[in-house]
């Protein structure tokens, strides 16, 4: 299964090497017109209806006018609505309008009328300004309760690289996209106007990936399965890590949730370190963890010589004193492998170069949500993939970005996008479970990237297992049905 994410200008350099290996572009839009009428004939349960196909100036429109033809020739009624002159059609456009003998009518909202589903094809990867005039008029007509939208490569208005919308898009029941899917189709606002994804193989081959070298992949577990740890038959528990949590005295919460995730997710023990005023909350929550009275950072670092404490967890209900902070530069200078998250994003706004200076490096994994992130970076511009890229590469430590569509960045370029997660996780201590999820796995060895991509698709995972009415208690409990569920 494929993970490549291609921006729109990898794409123009896909189809310009298929062109090159011998595969005319008339071709790739004639298969790519036909996998947008096949997906018609089935979003309409392979009944016929009035279809109107809004065709734009460029190949996105040269699309819609093979799927009219196709979709003409089973028997269905077409109504191609053109915006612009036909006569300043160009290249493969040109000659699938040519193709095309129906009628070509001025592209308005009156078309519209009568429809059972309209396809729009109208801009794709050419889009290069917001969507004003007729092409607004038209995209707010299809706004009709009750009319299905096809879109073709993605709905008109969308940015294929960056997943905005630039005036208005039509929210698509289906989008119908070509070789690899793009970032719009994972990234939100773009994302919510997609609906159900079907990348088509117009024959592009793999090979052409070669010379493009993405680095932007959909996060599954495909890619780091084979890297998730497993407990050896004879192994014992310092084999699968000591993970060191630094809890706080008034938030409890946070770090209990983290700690449960954590010993959940495998780590063979789990150490929280806390002021001696709240041992007594964190020892009654569960029995397998070991709770460490310290009344210093001098306290934390001891428990930090101790080699076997491999992976540290600083920030989930921590406050923002000066432990926090002494324990985070501690722990960088003492060189562990690690997850900063929630009130460290405080601690540190702003001092990126400070921790840089003590060794955050990529051993280290940062899970902001927005508001976190923008603390510790300023305020980047870009889309999330961009400023969670560009956060990774400033800091040198992998960035999780969370929200709907966690981005996951290592500082060398690579980029996953993550996309199992349901809008229930979206409450209060979810976050703490999914840097406890990582920090297991950093206990046990896996790389951070892999870690970081591993915890996000298993909290998104866990949160669509428990389903709606859950709360963060229950994600630790659903790690091992989730486990079990996708064998790992
Ligand atoms: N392998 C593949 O993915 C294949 C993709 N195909 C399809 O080709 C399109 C990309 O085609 P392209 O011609 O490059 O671009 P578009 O059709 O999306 O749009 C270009 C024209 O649109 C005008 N434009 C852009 N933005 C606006 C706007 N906001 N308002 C009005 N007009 C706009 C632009 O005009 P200019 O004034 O800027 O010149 C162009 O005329 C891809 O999406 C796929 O659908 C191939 O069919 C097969 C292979
Ligand atoms: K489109």
């Amino acid at each position: 299964m494929a993970h490549e994410i291609l921006t729109v200008a990898q794409m123009y350099s896909v189809d310009r090497a298929a062109m090159q290996a011998g595969i005319p572009g008339s071709l790739l839009m004639e298969r790519a017109g036909m996998a947008v009428a096949r997906e018609a004939i089935i979003l309409c349960g392979g009944r016929p209806r009035p279809v109107v196909i809004l065709c734009g100036p460029g190949n996105n429109g040269g699309d819609g006018f093979v799927a009219a033809r196709h979709l003409s020739a089973a028997g269905w009624r077409v109504r191609v609505g053109l915006l612009g002159d036909r006569v300043a059609l160009r290249g493969d456009a040109a000659w699938a309008a040519e193709c095309w003998t129906g009628c070509v009518d001025v592209a308005s909202p009156d078309l519209l009328s009568g429809a059972g589903l309209v396809i729009d094809a109208m801009f794709g990867a050419g889009l290069n300004r917001p969507l004003e005039g007729q092409a607004l008029a038209l995209v707010q007509a299809m706004a009709q309760p009750g009319l299905p939208v096809l879109a073709v490569d993605v709905p008109s208005g969308i940015h294929g690289d960056n997943g905005v919308v630039l005036g208005a898009a039509p929210v698509a029941d289906v989008t119908v996209s070509f070789f690899r899917p793009k970032p719009a189709h994972y990234l939100y606002p773009a994302r919510g106007h997609v609906g159900r994804l079907v990348i088509a193989d117009i024959g592009i081959p793999d090979t052409v990936l070669a010379s493009i070298g993405p680095t932007i992949q959909t996060n599954d577990p495909t890619l780091w399965r084979a890297q998730f740890p497993r407990p050896a038959v004879t192994g014992h528990k310092y084999q699968r890590g000591h993970a060191l949590i630094l809890g706080g005295t008034v938030m409890t919460g946070a770090a209990r949730l983290s700690a449960r995730a954590a010993l959940r997710l495998g780590a063979g023990l789990v150490t929280l370190a806390c002021e001696p005023a709240a041992q007594l909350v964190y020892s009654l929550s569960m029995p397998s963890l070991i709770v460490q009275p310290i009344t210093d950072a001098g306290g934390f670092s001891e428990l930090l010589a101790d080699p076997r404490r491999n992976a540290v967890l600083l920030g989930p209900g921590a406050g923002t004193g000066a432990l926090l902070r002494e324990a985070v530069l501690a722990s960088l200078r003492a060189g562990k492998a690690g997850v900063l998250d929630a009130d460290f994003f405080s601690s540190f706004a702003g001092a990126l170069s400070t921790l840089r200076q003590a060794g955050l490096n990529d051993r280290w994994v940062l899970t902001p949500h927005e508001g976190e992130f923008a603390r510790l970076f300023g305020p980047l511009t870009g889309s999330r993939l961009d400023r969670a890229r560009h956060a990774a590469a400033e800091s040198g430590a992998v960035v999780l970005l969370k929200g709907p569509d966690t981005v996951i960045a290592h500082p060398d370029g690579r980029v996953r996008v993550n996309h199992n997660a349901p809008p229930d996780l979206a409450i209060a201590g979810s976050g703490d479970v999914l840097s406890g999820l990582i920090l297991a796995l950093l206990a046990q060895g896996m790389d951070p990237f892999d870690a970081a991509s591993t915890g996000a698709w298993l909290h998104g995972a866990a949160g669509q297992y428990c389903g709606r009415g859950l709360i963060a208690e229950d994600l630790p409990e659903a790690v091992p049905a989730v486990l079990k569920q996708n064998n790992l």
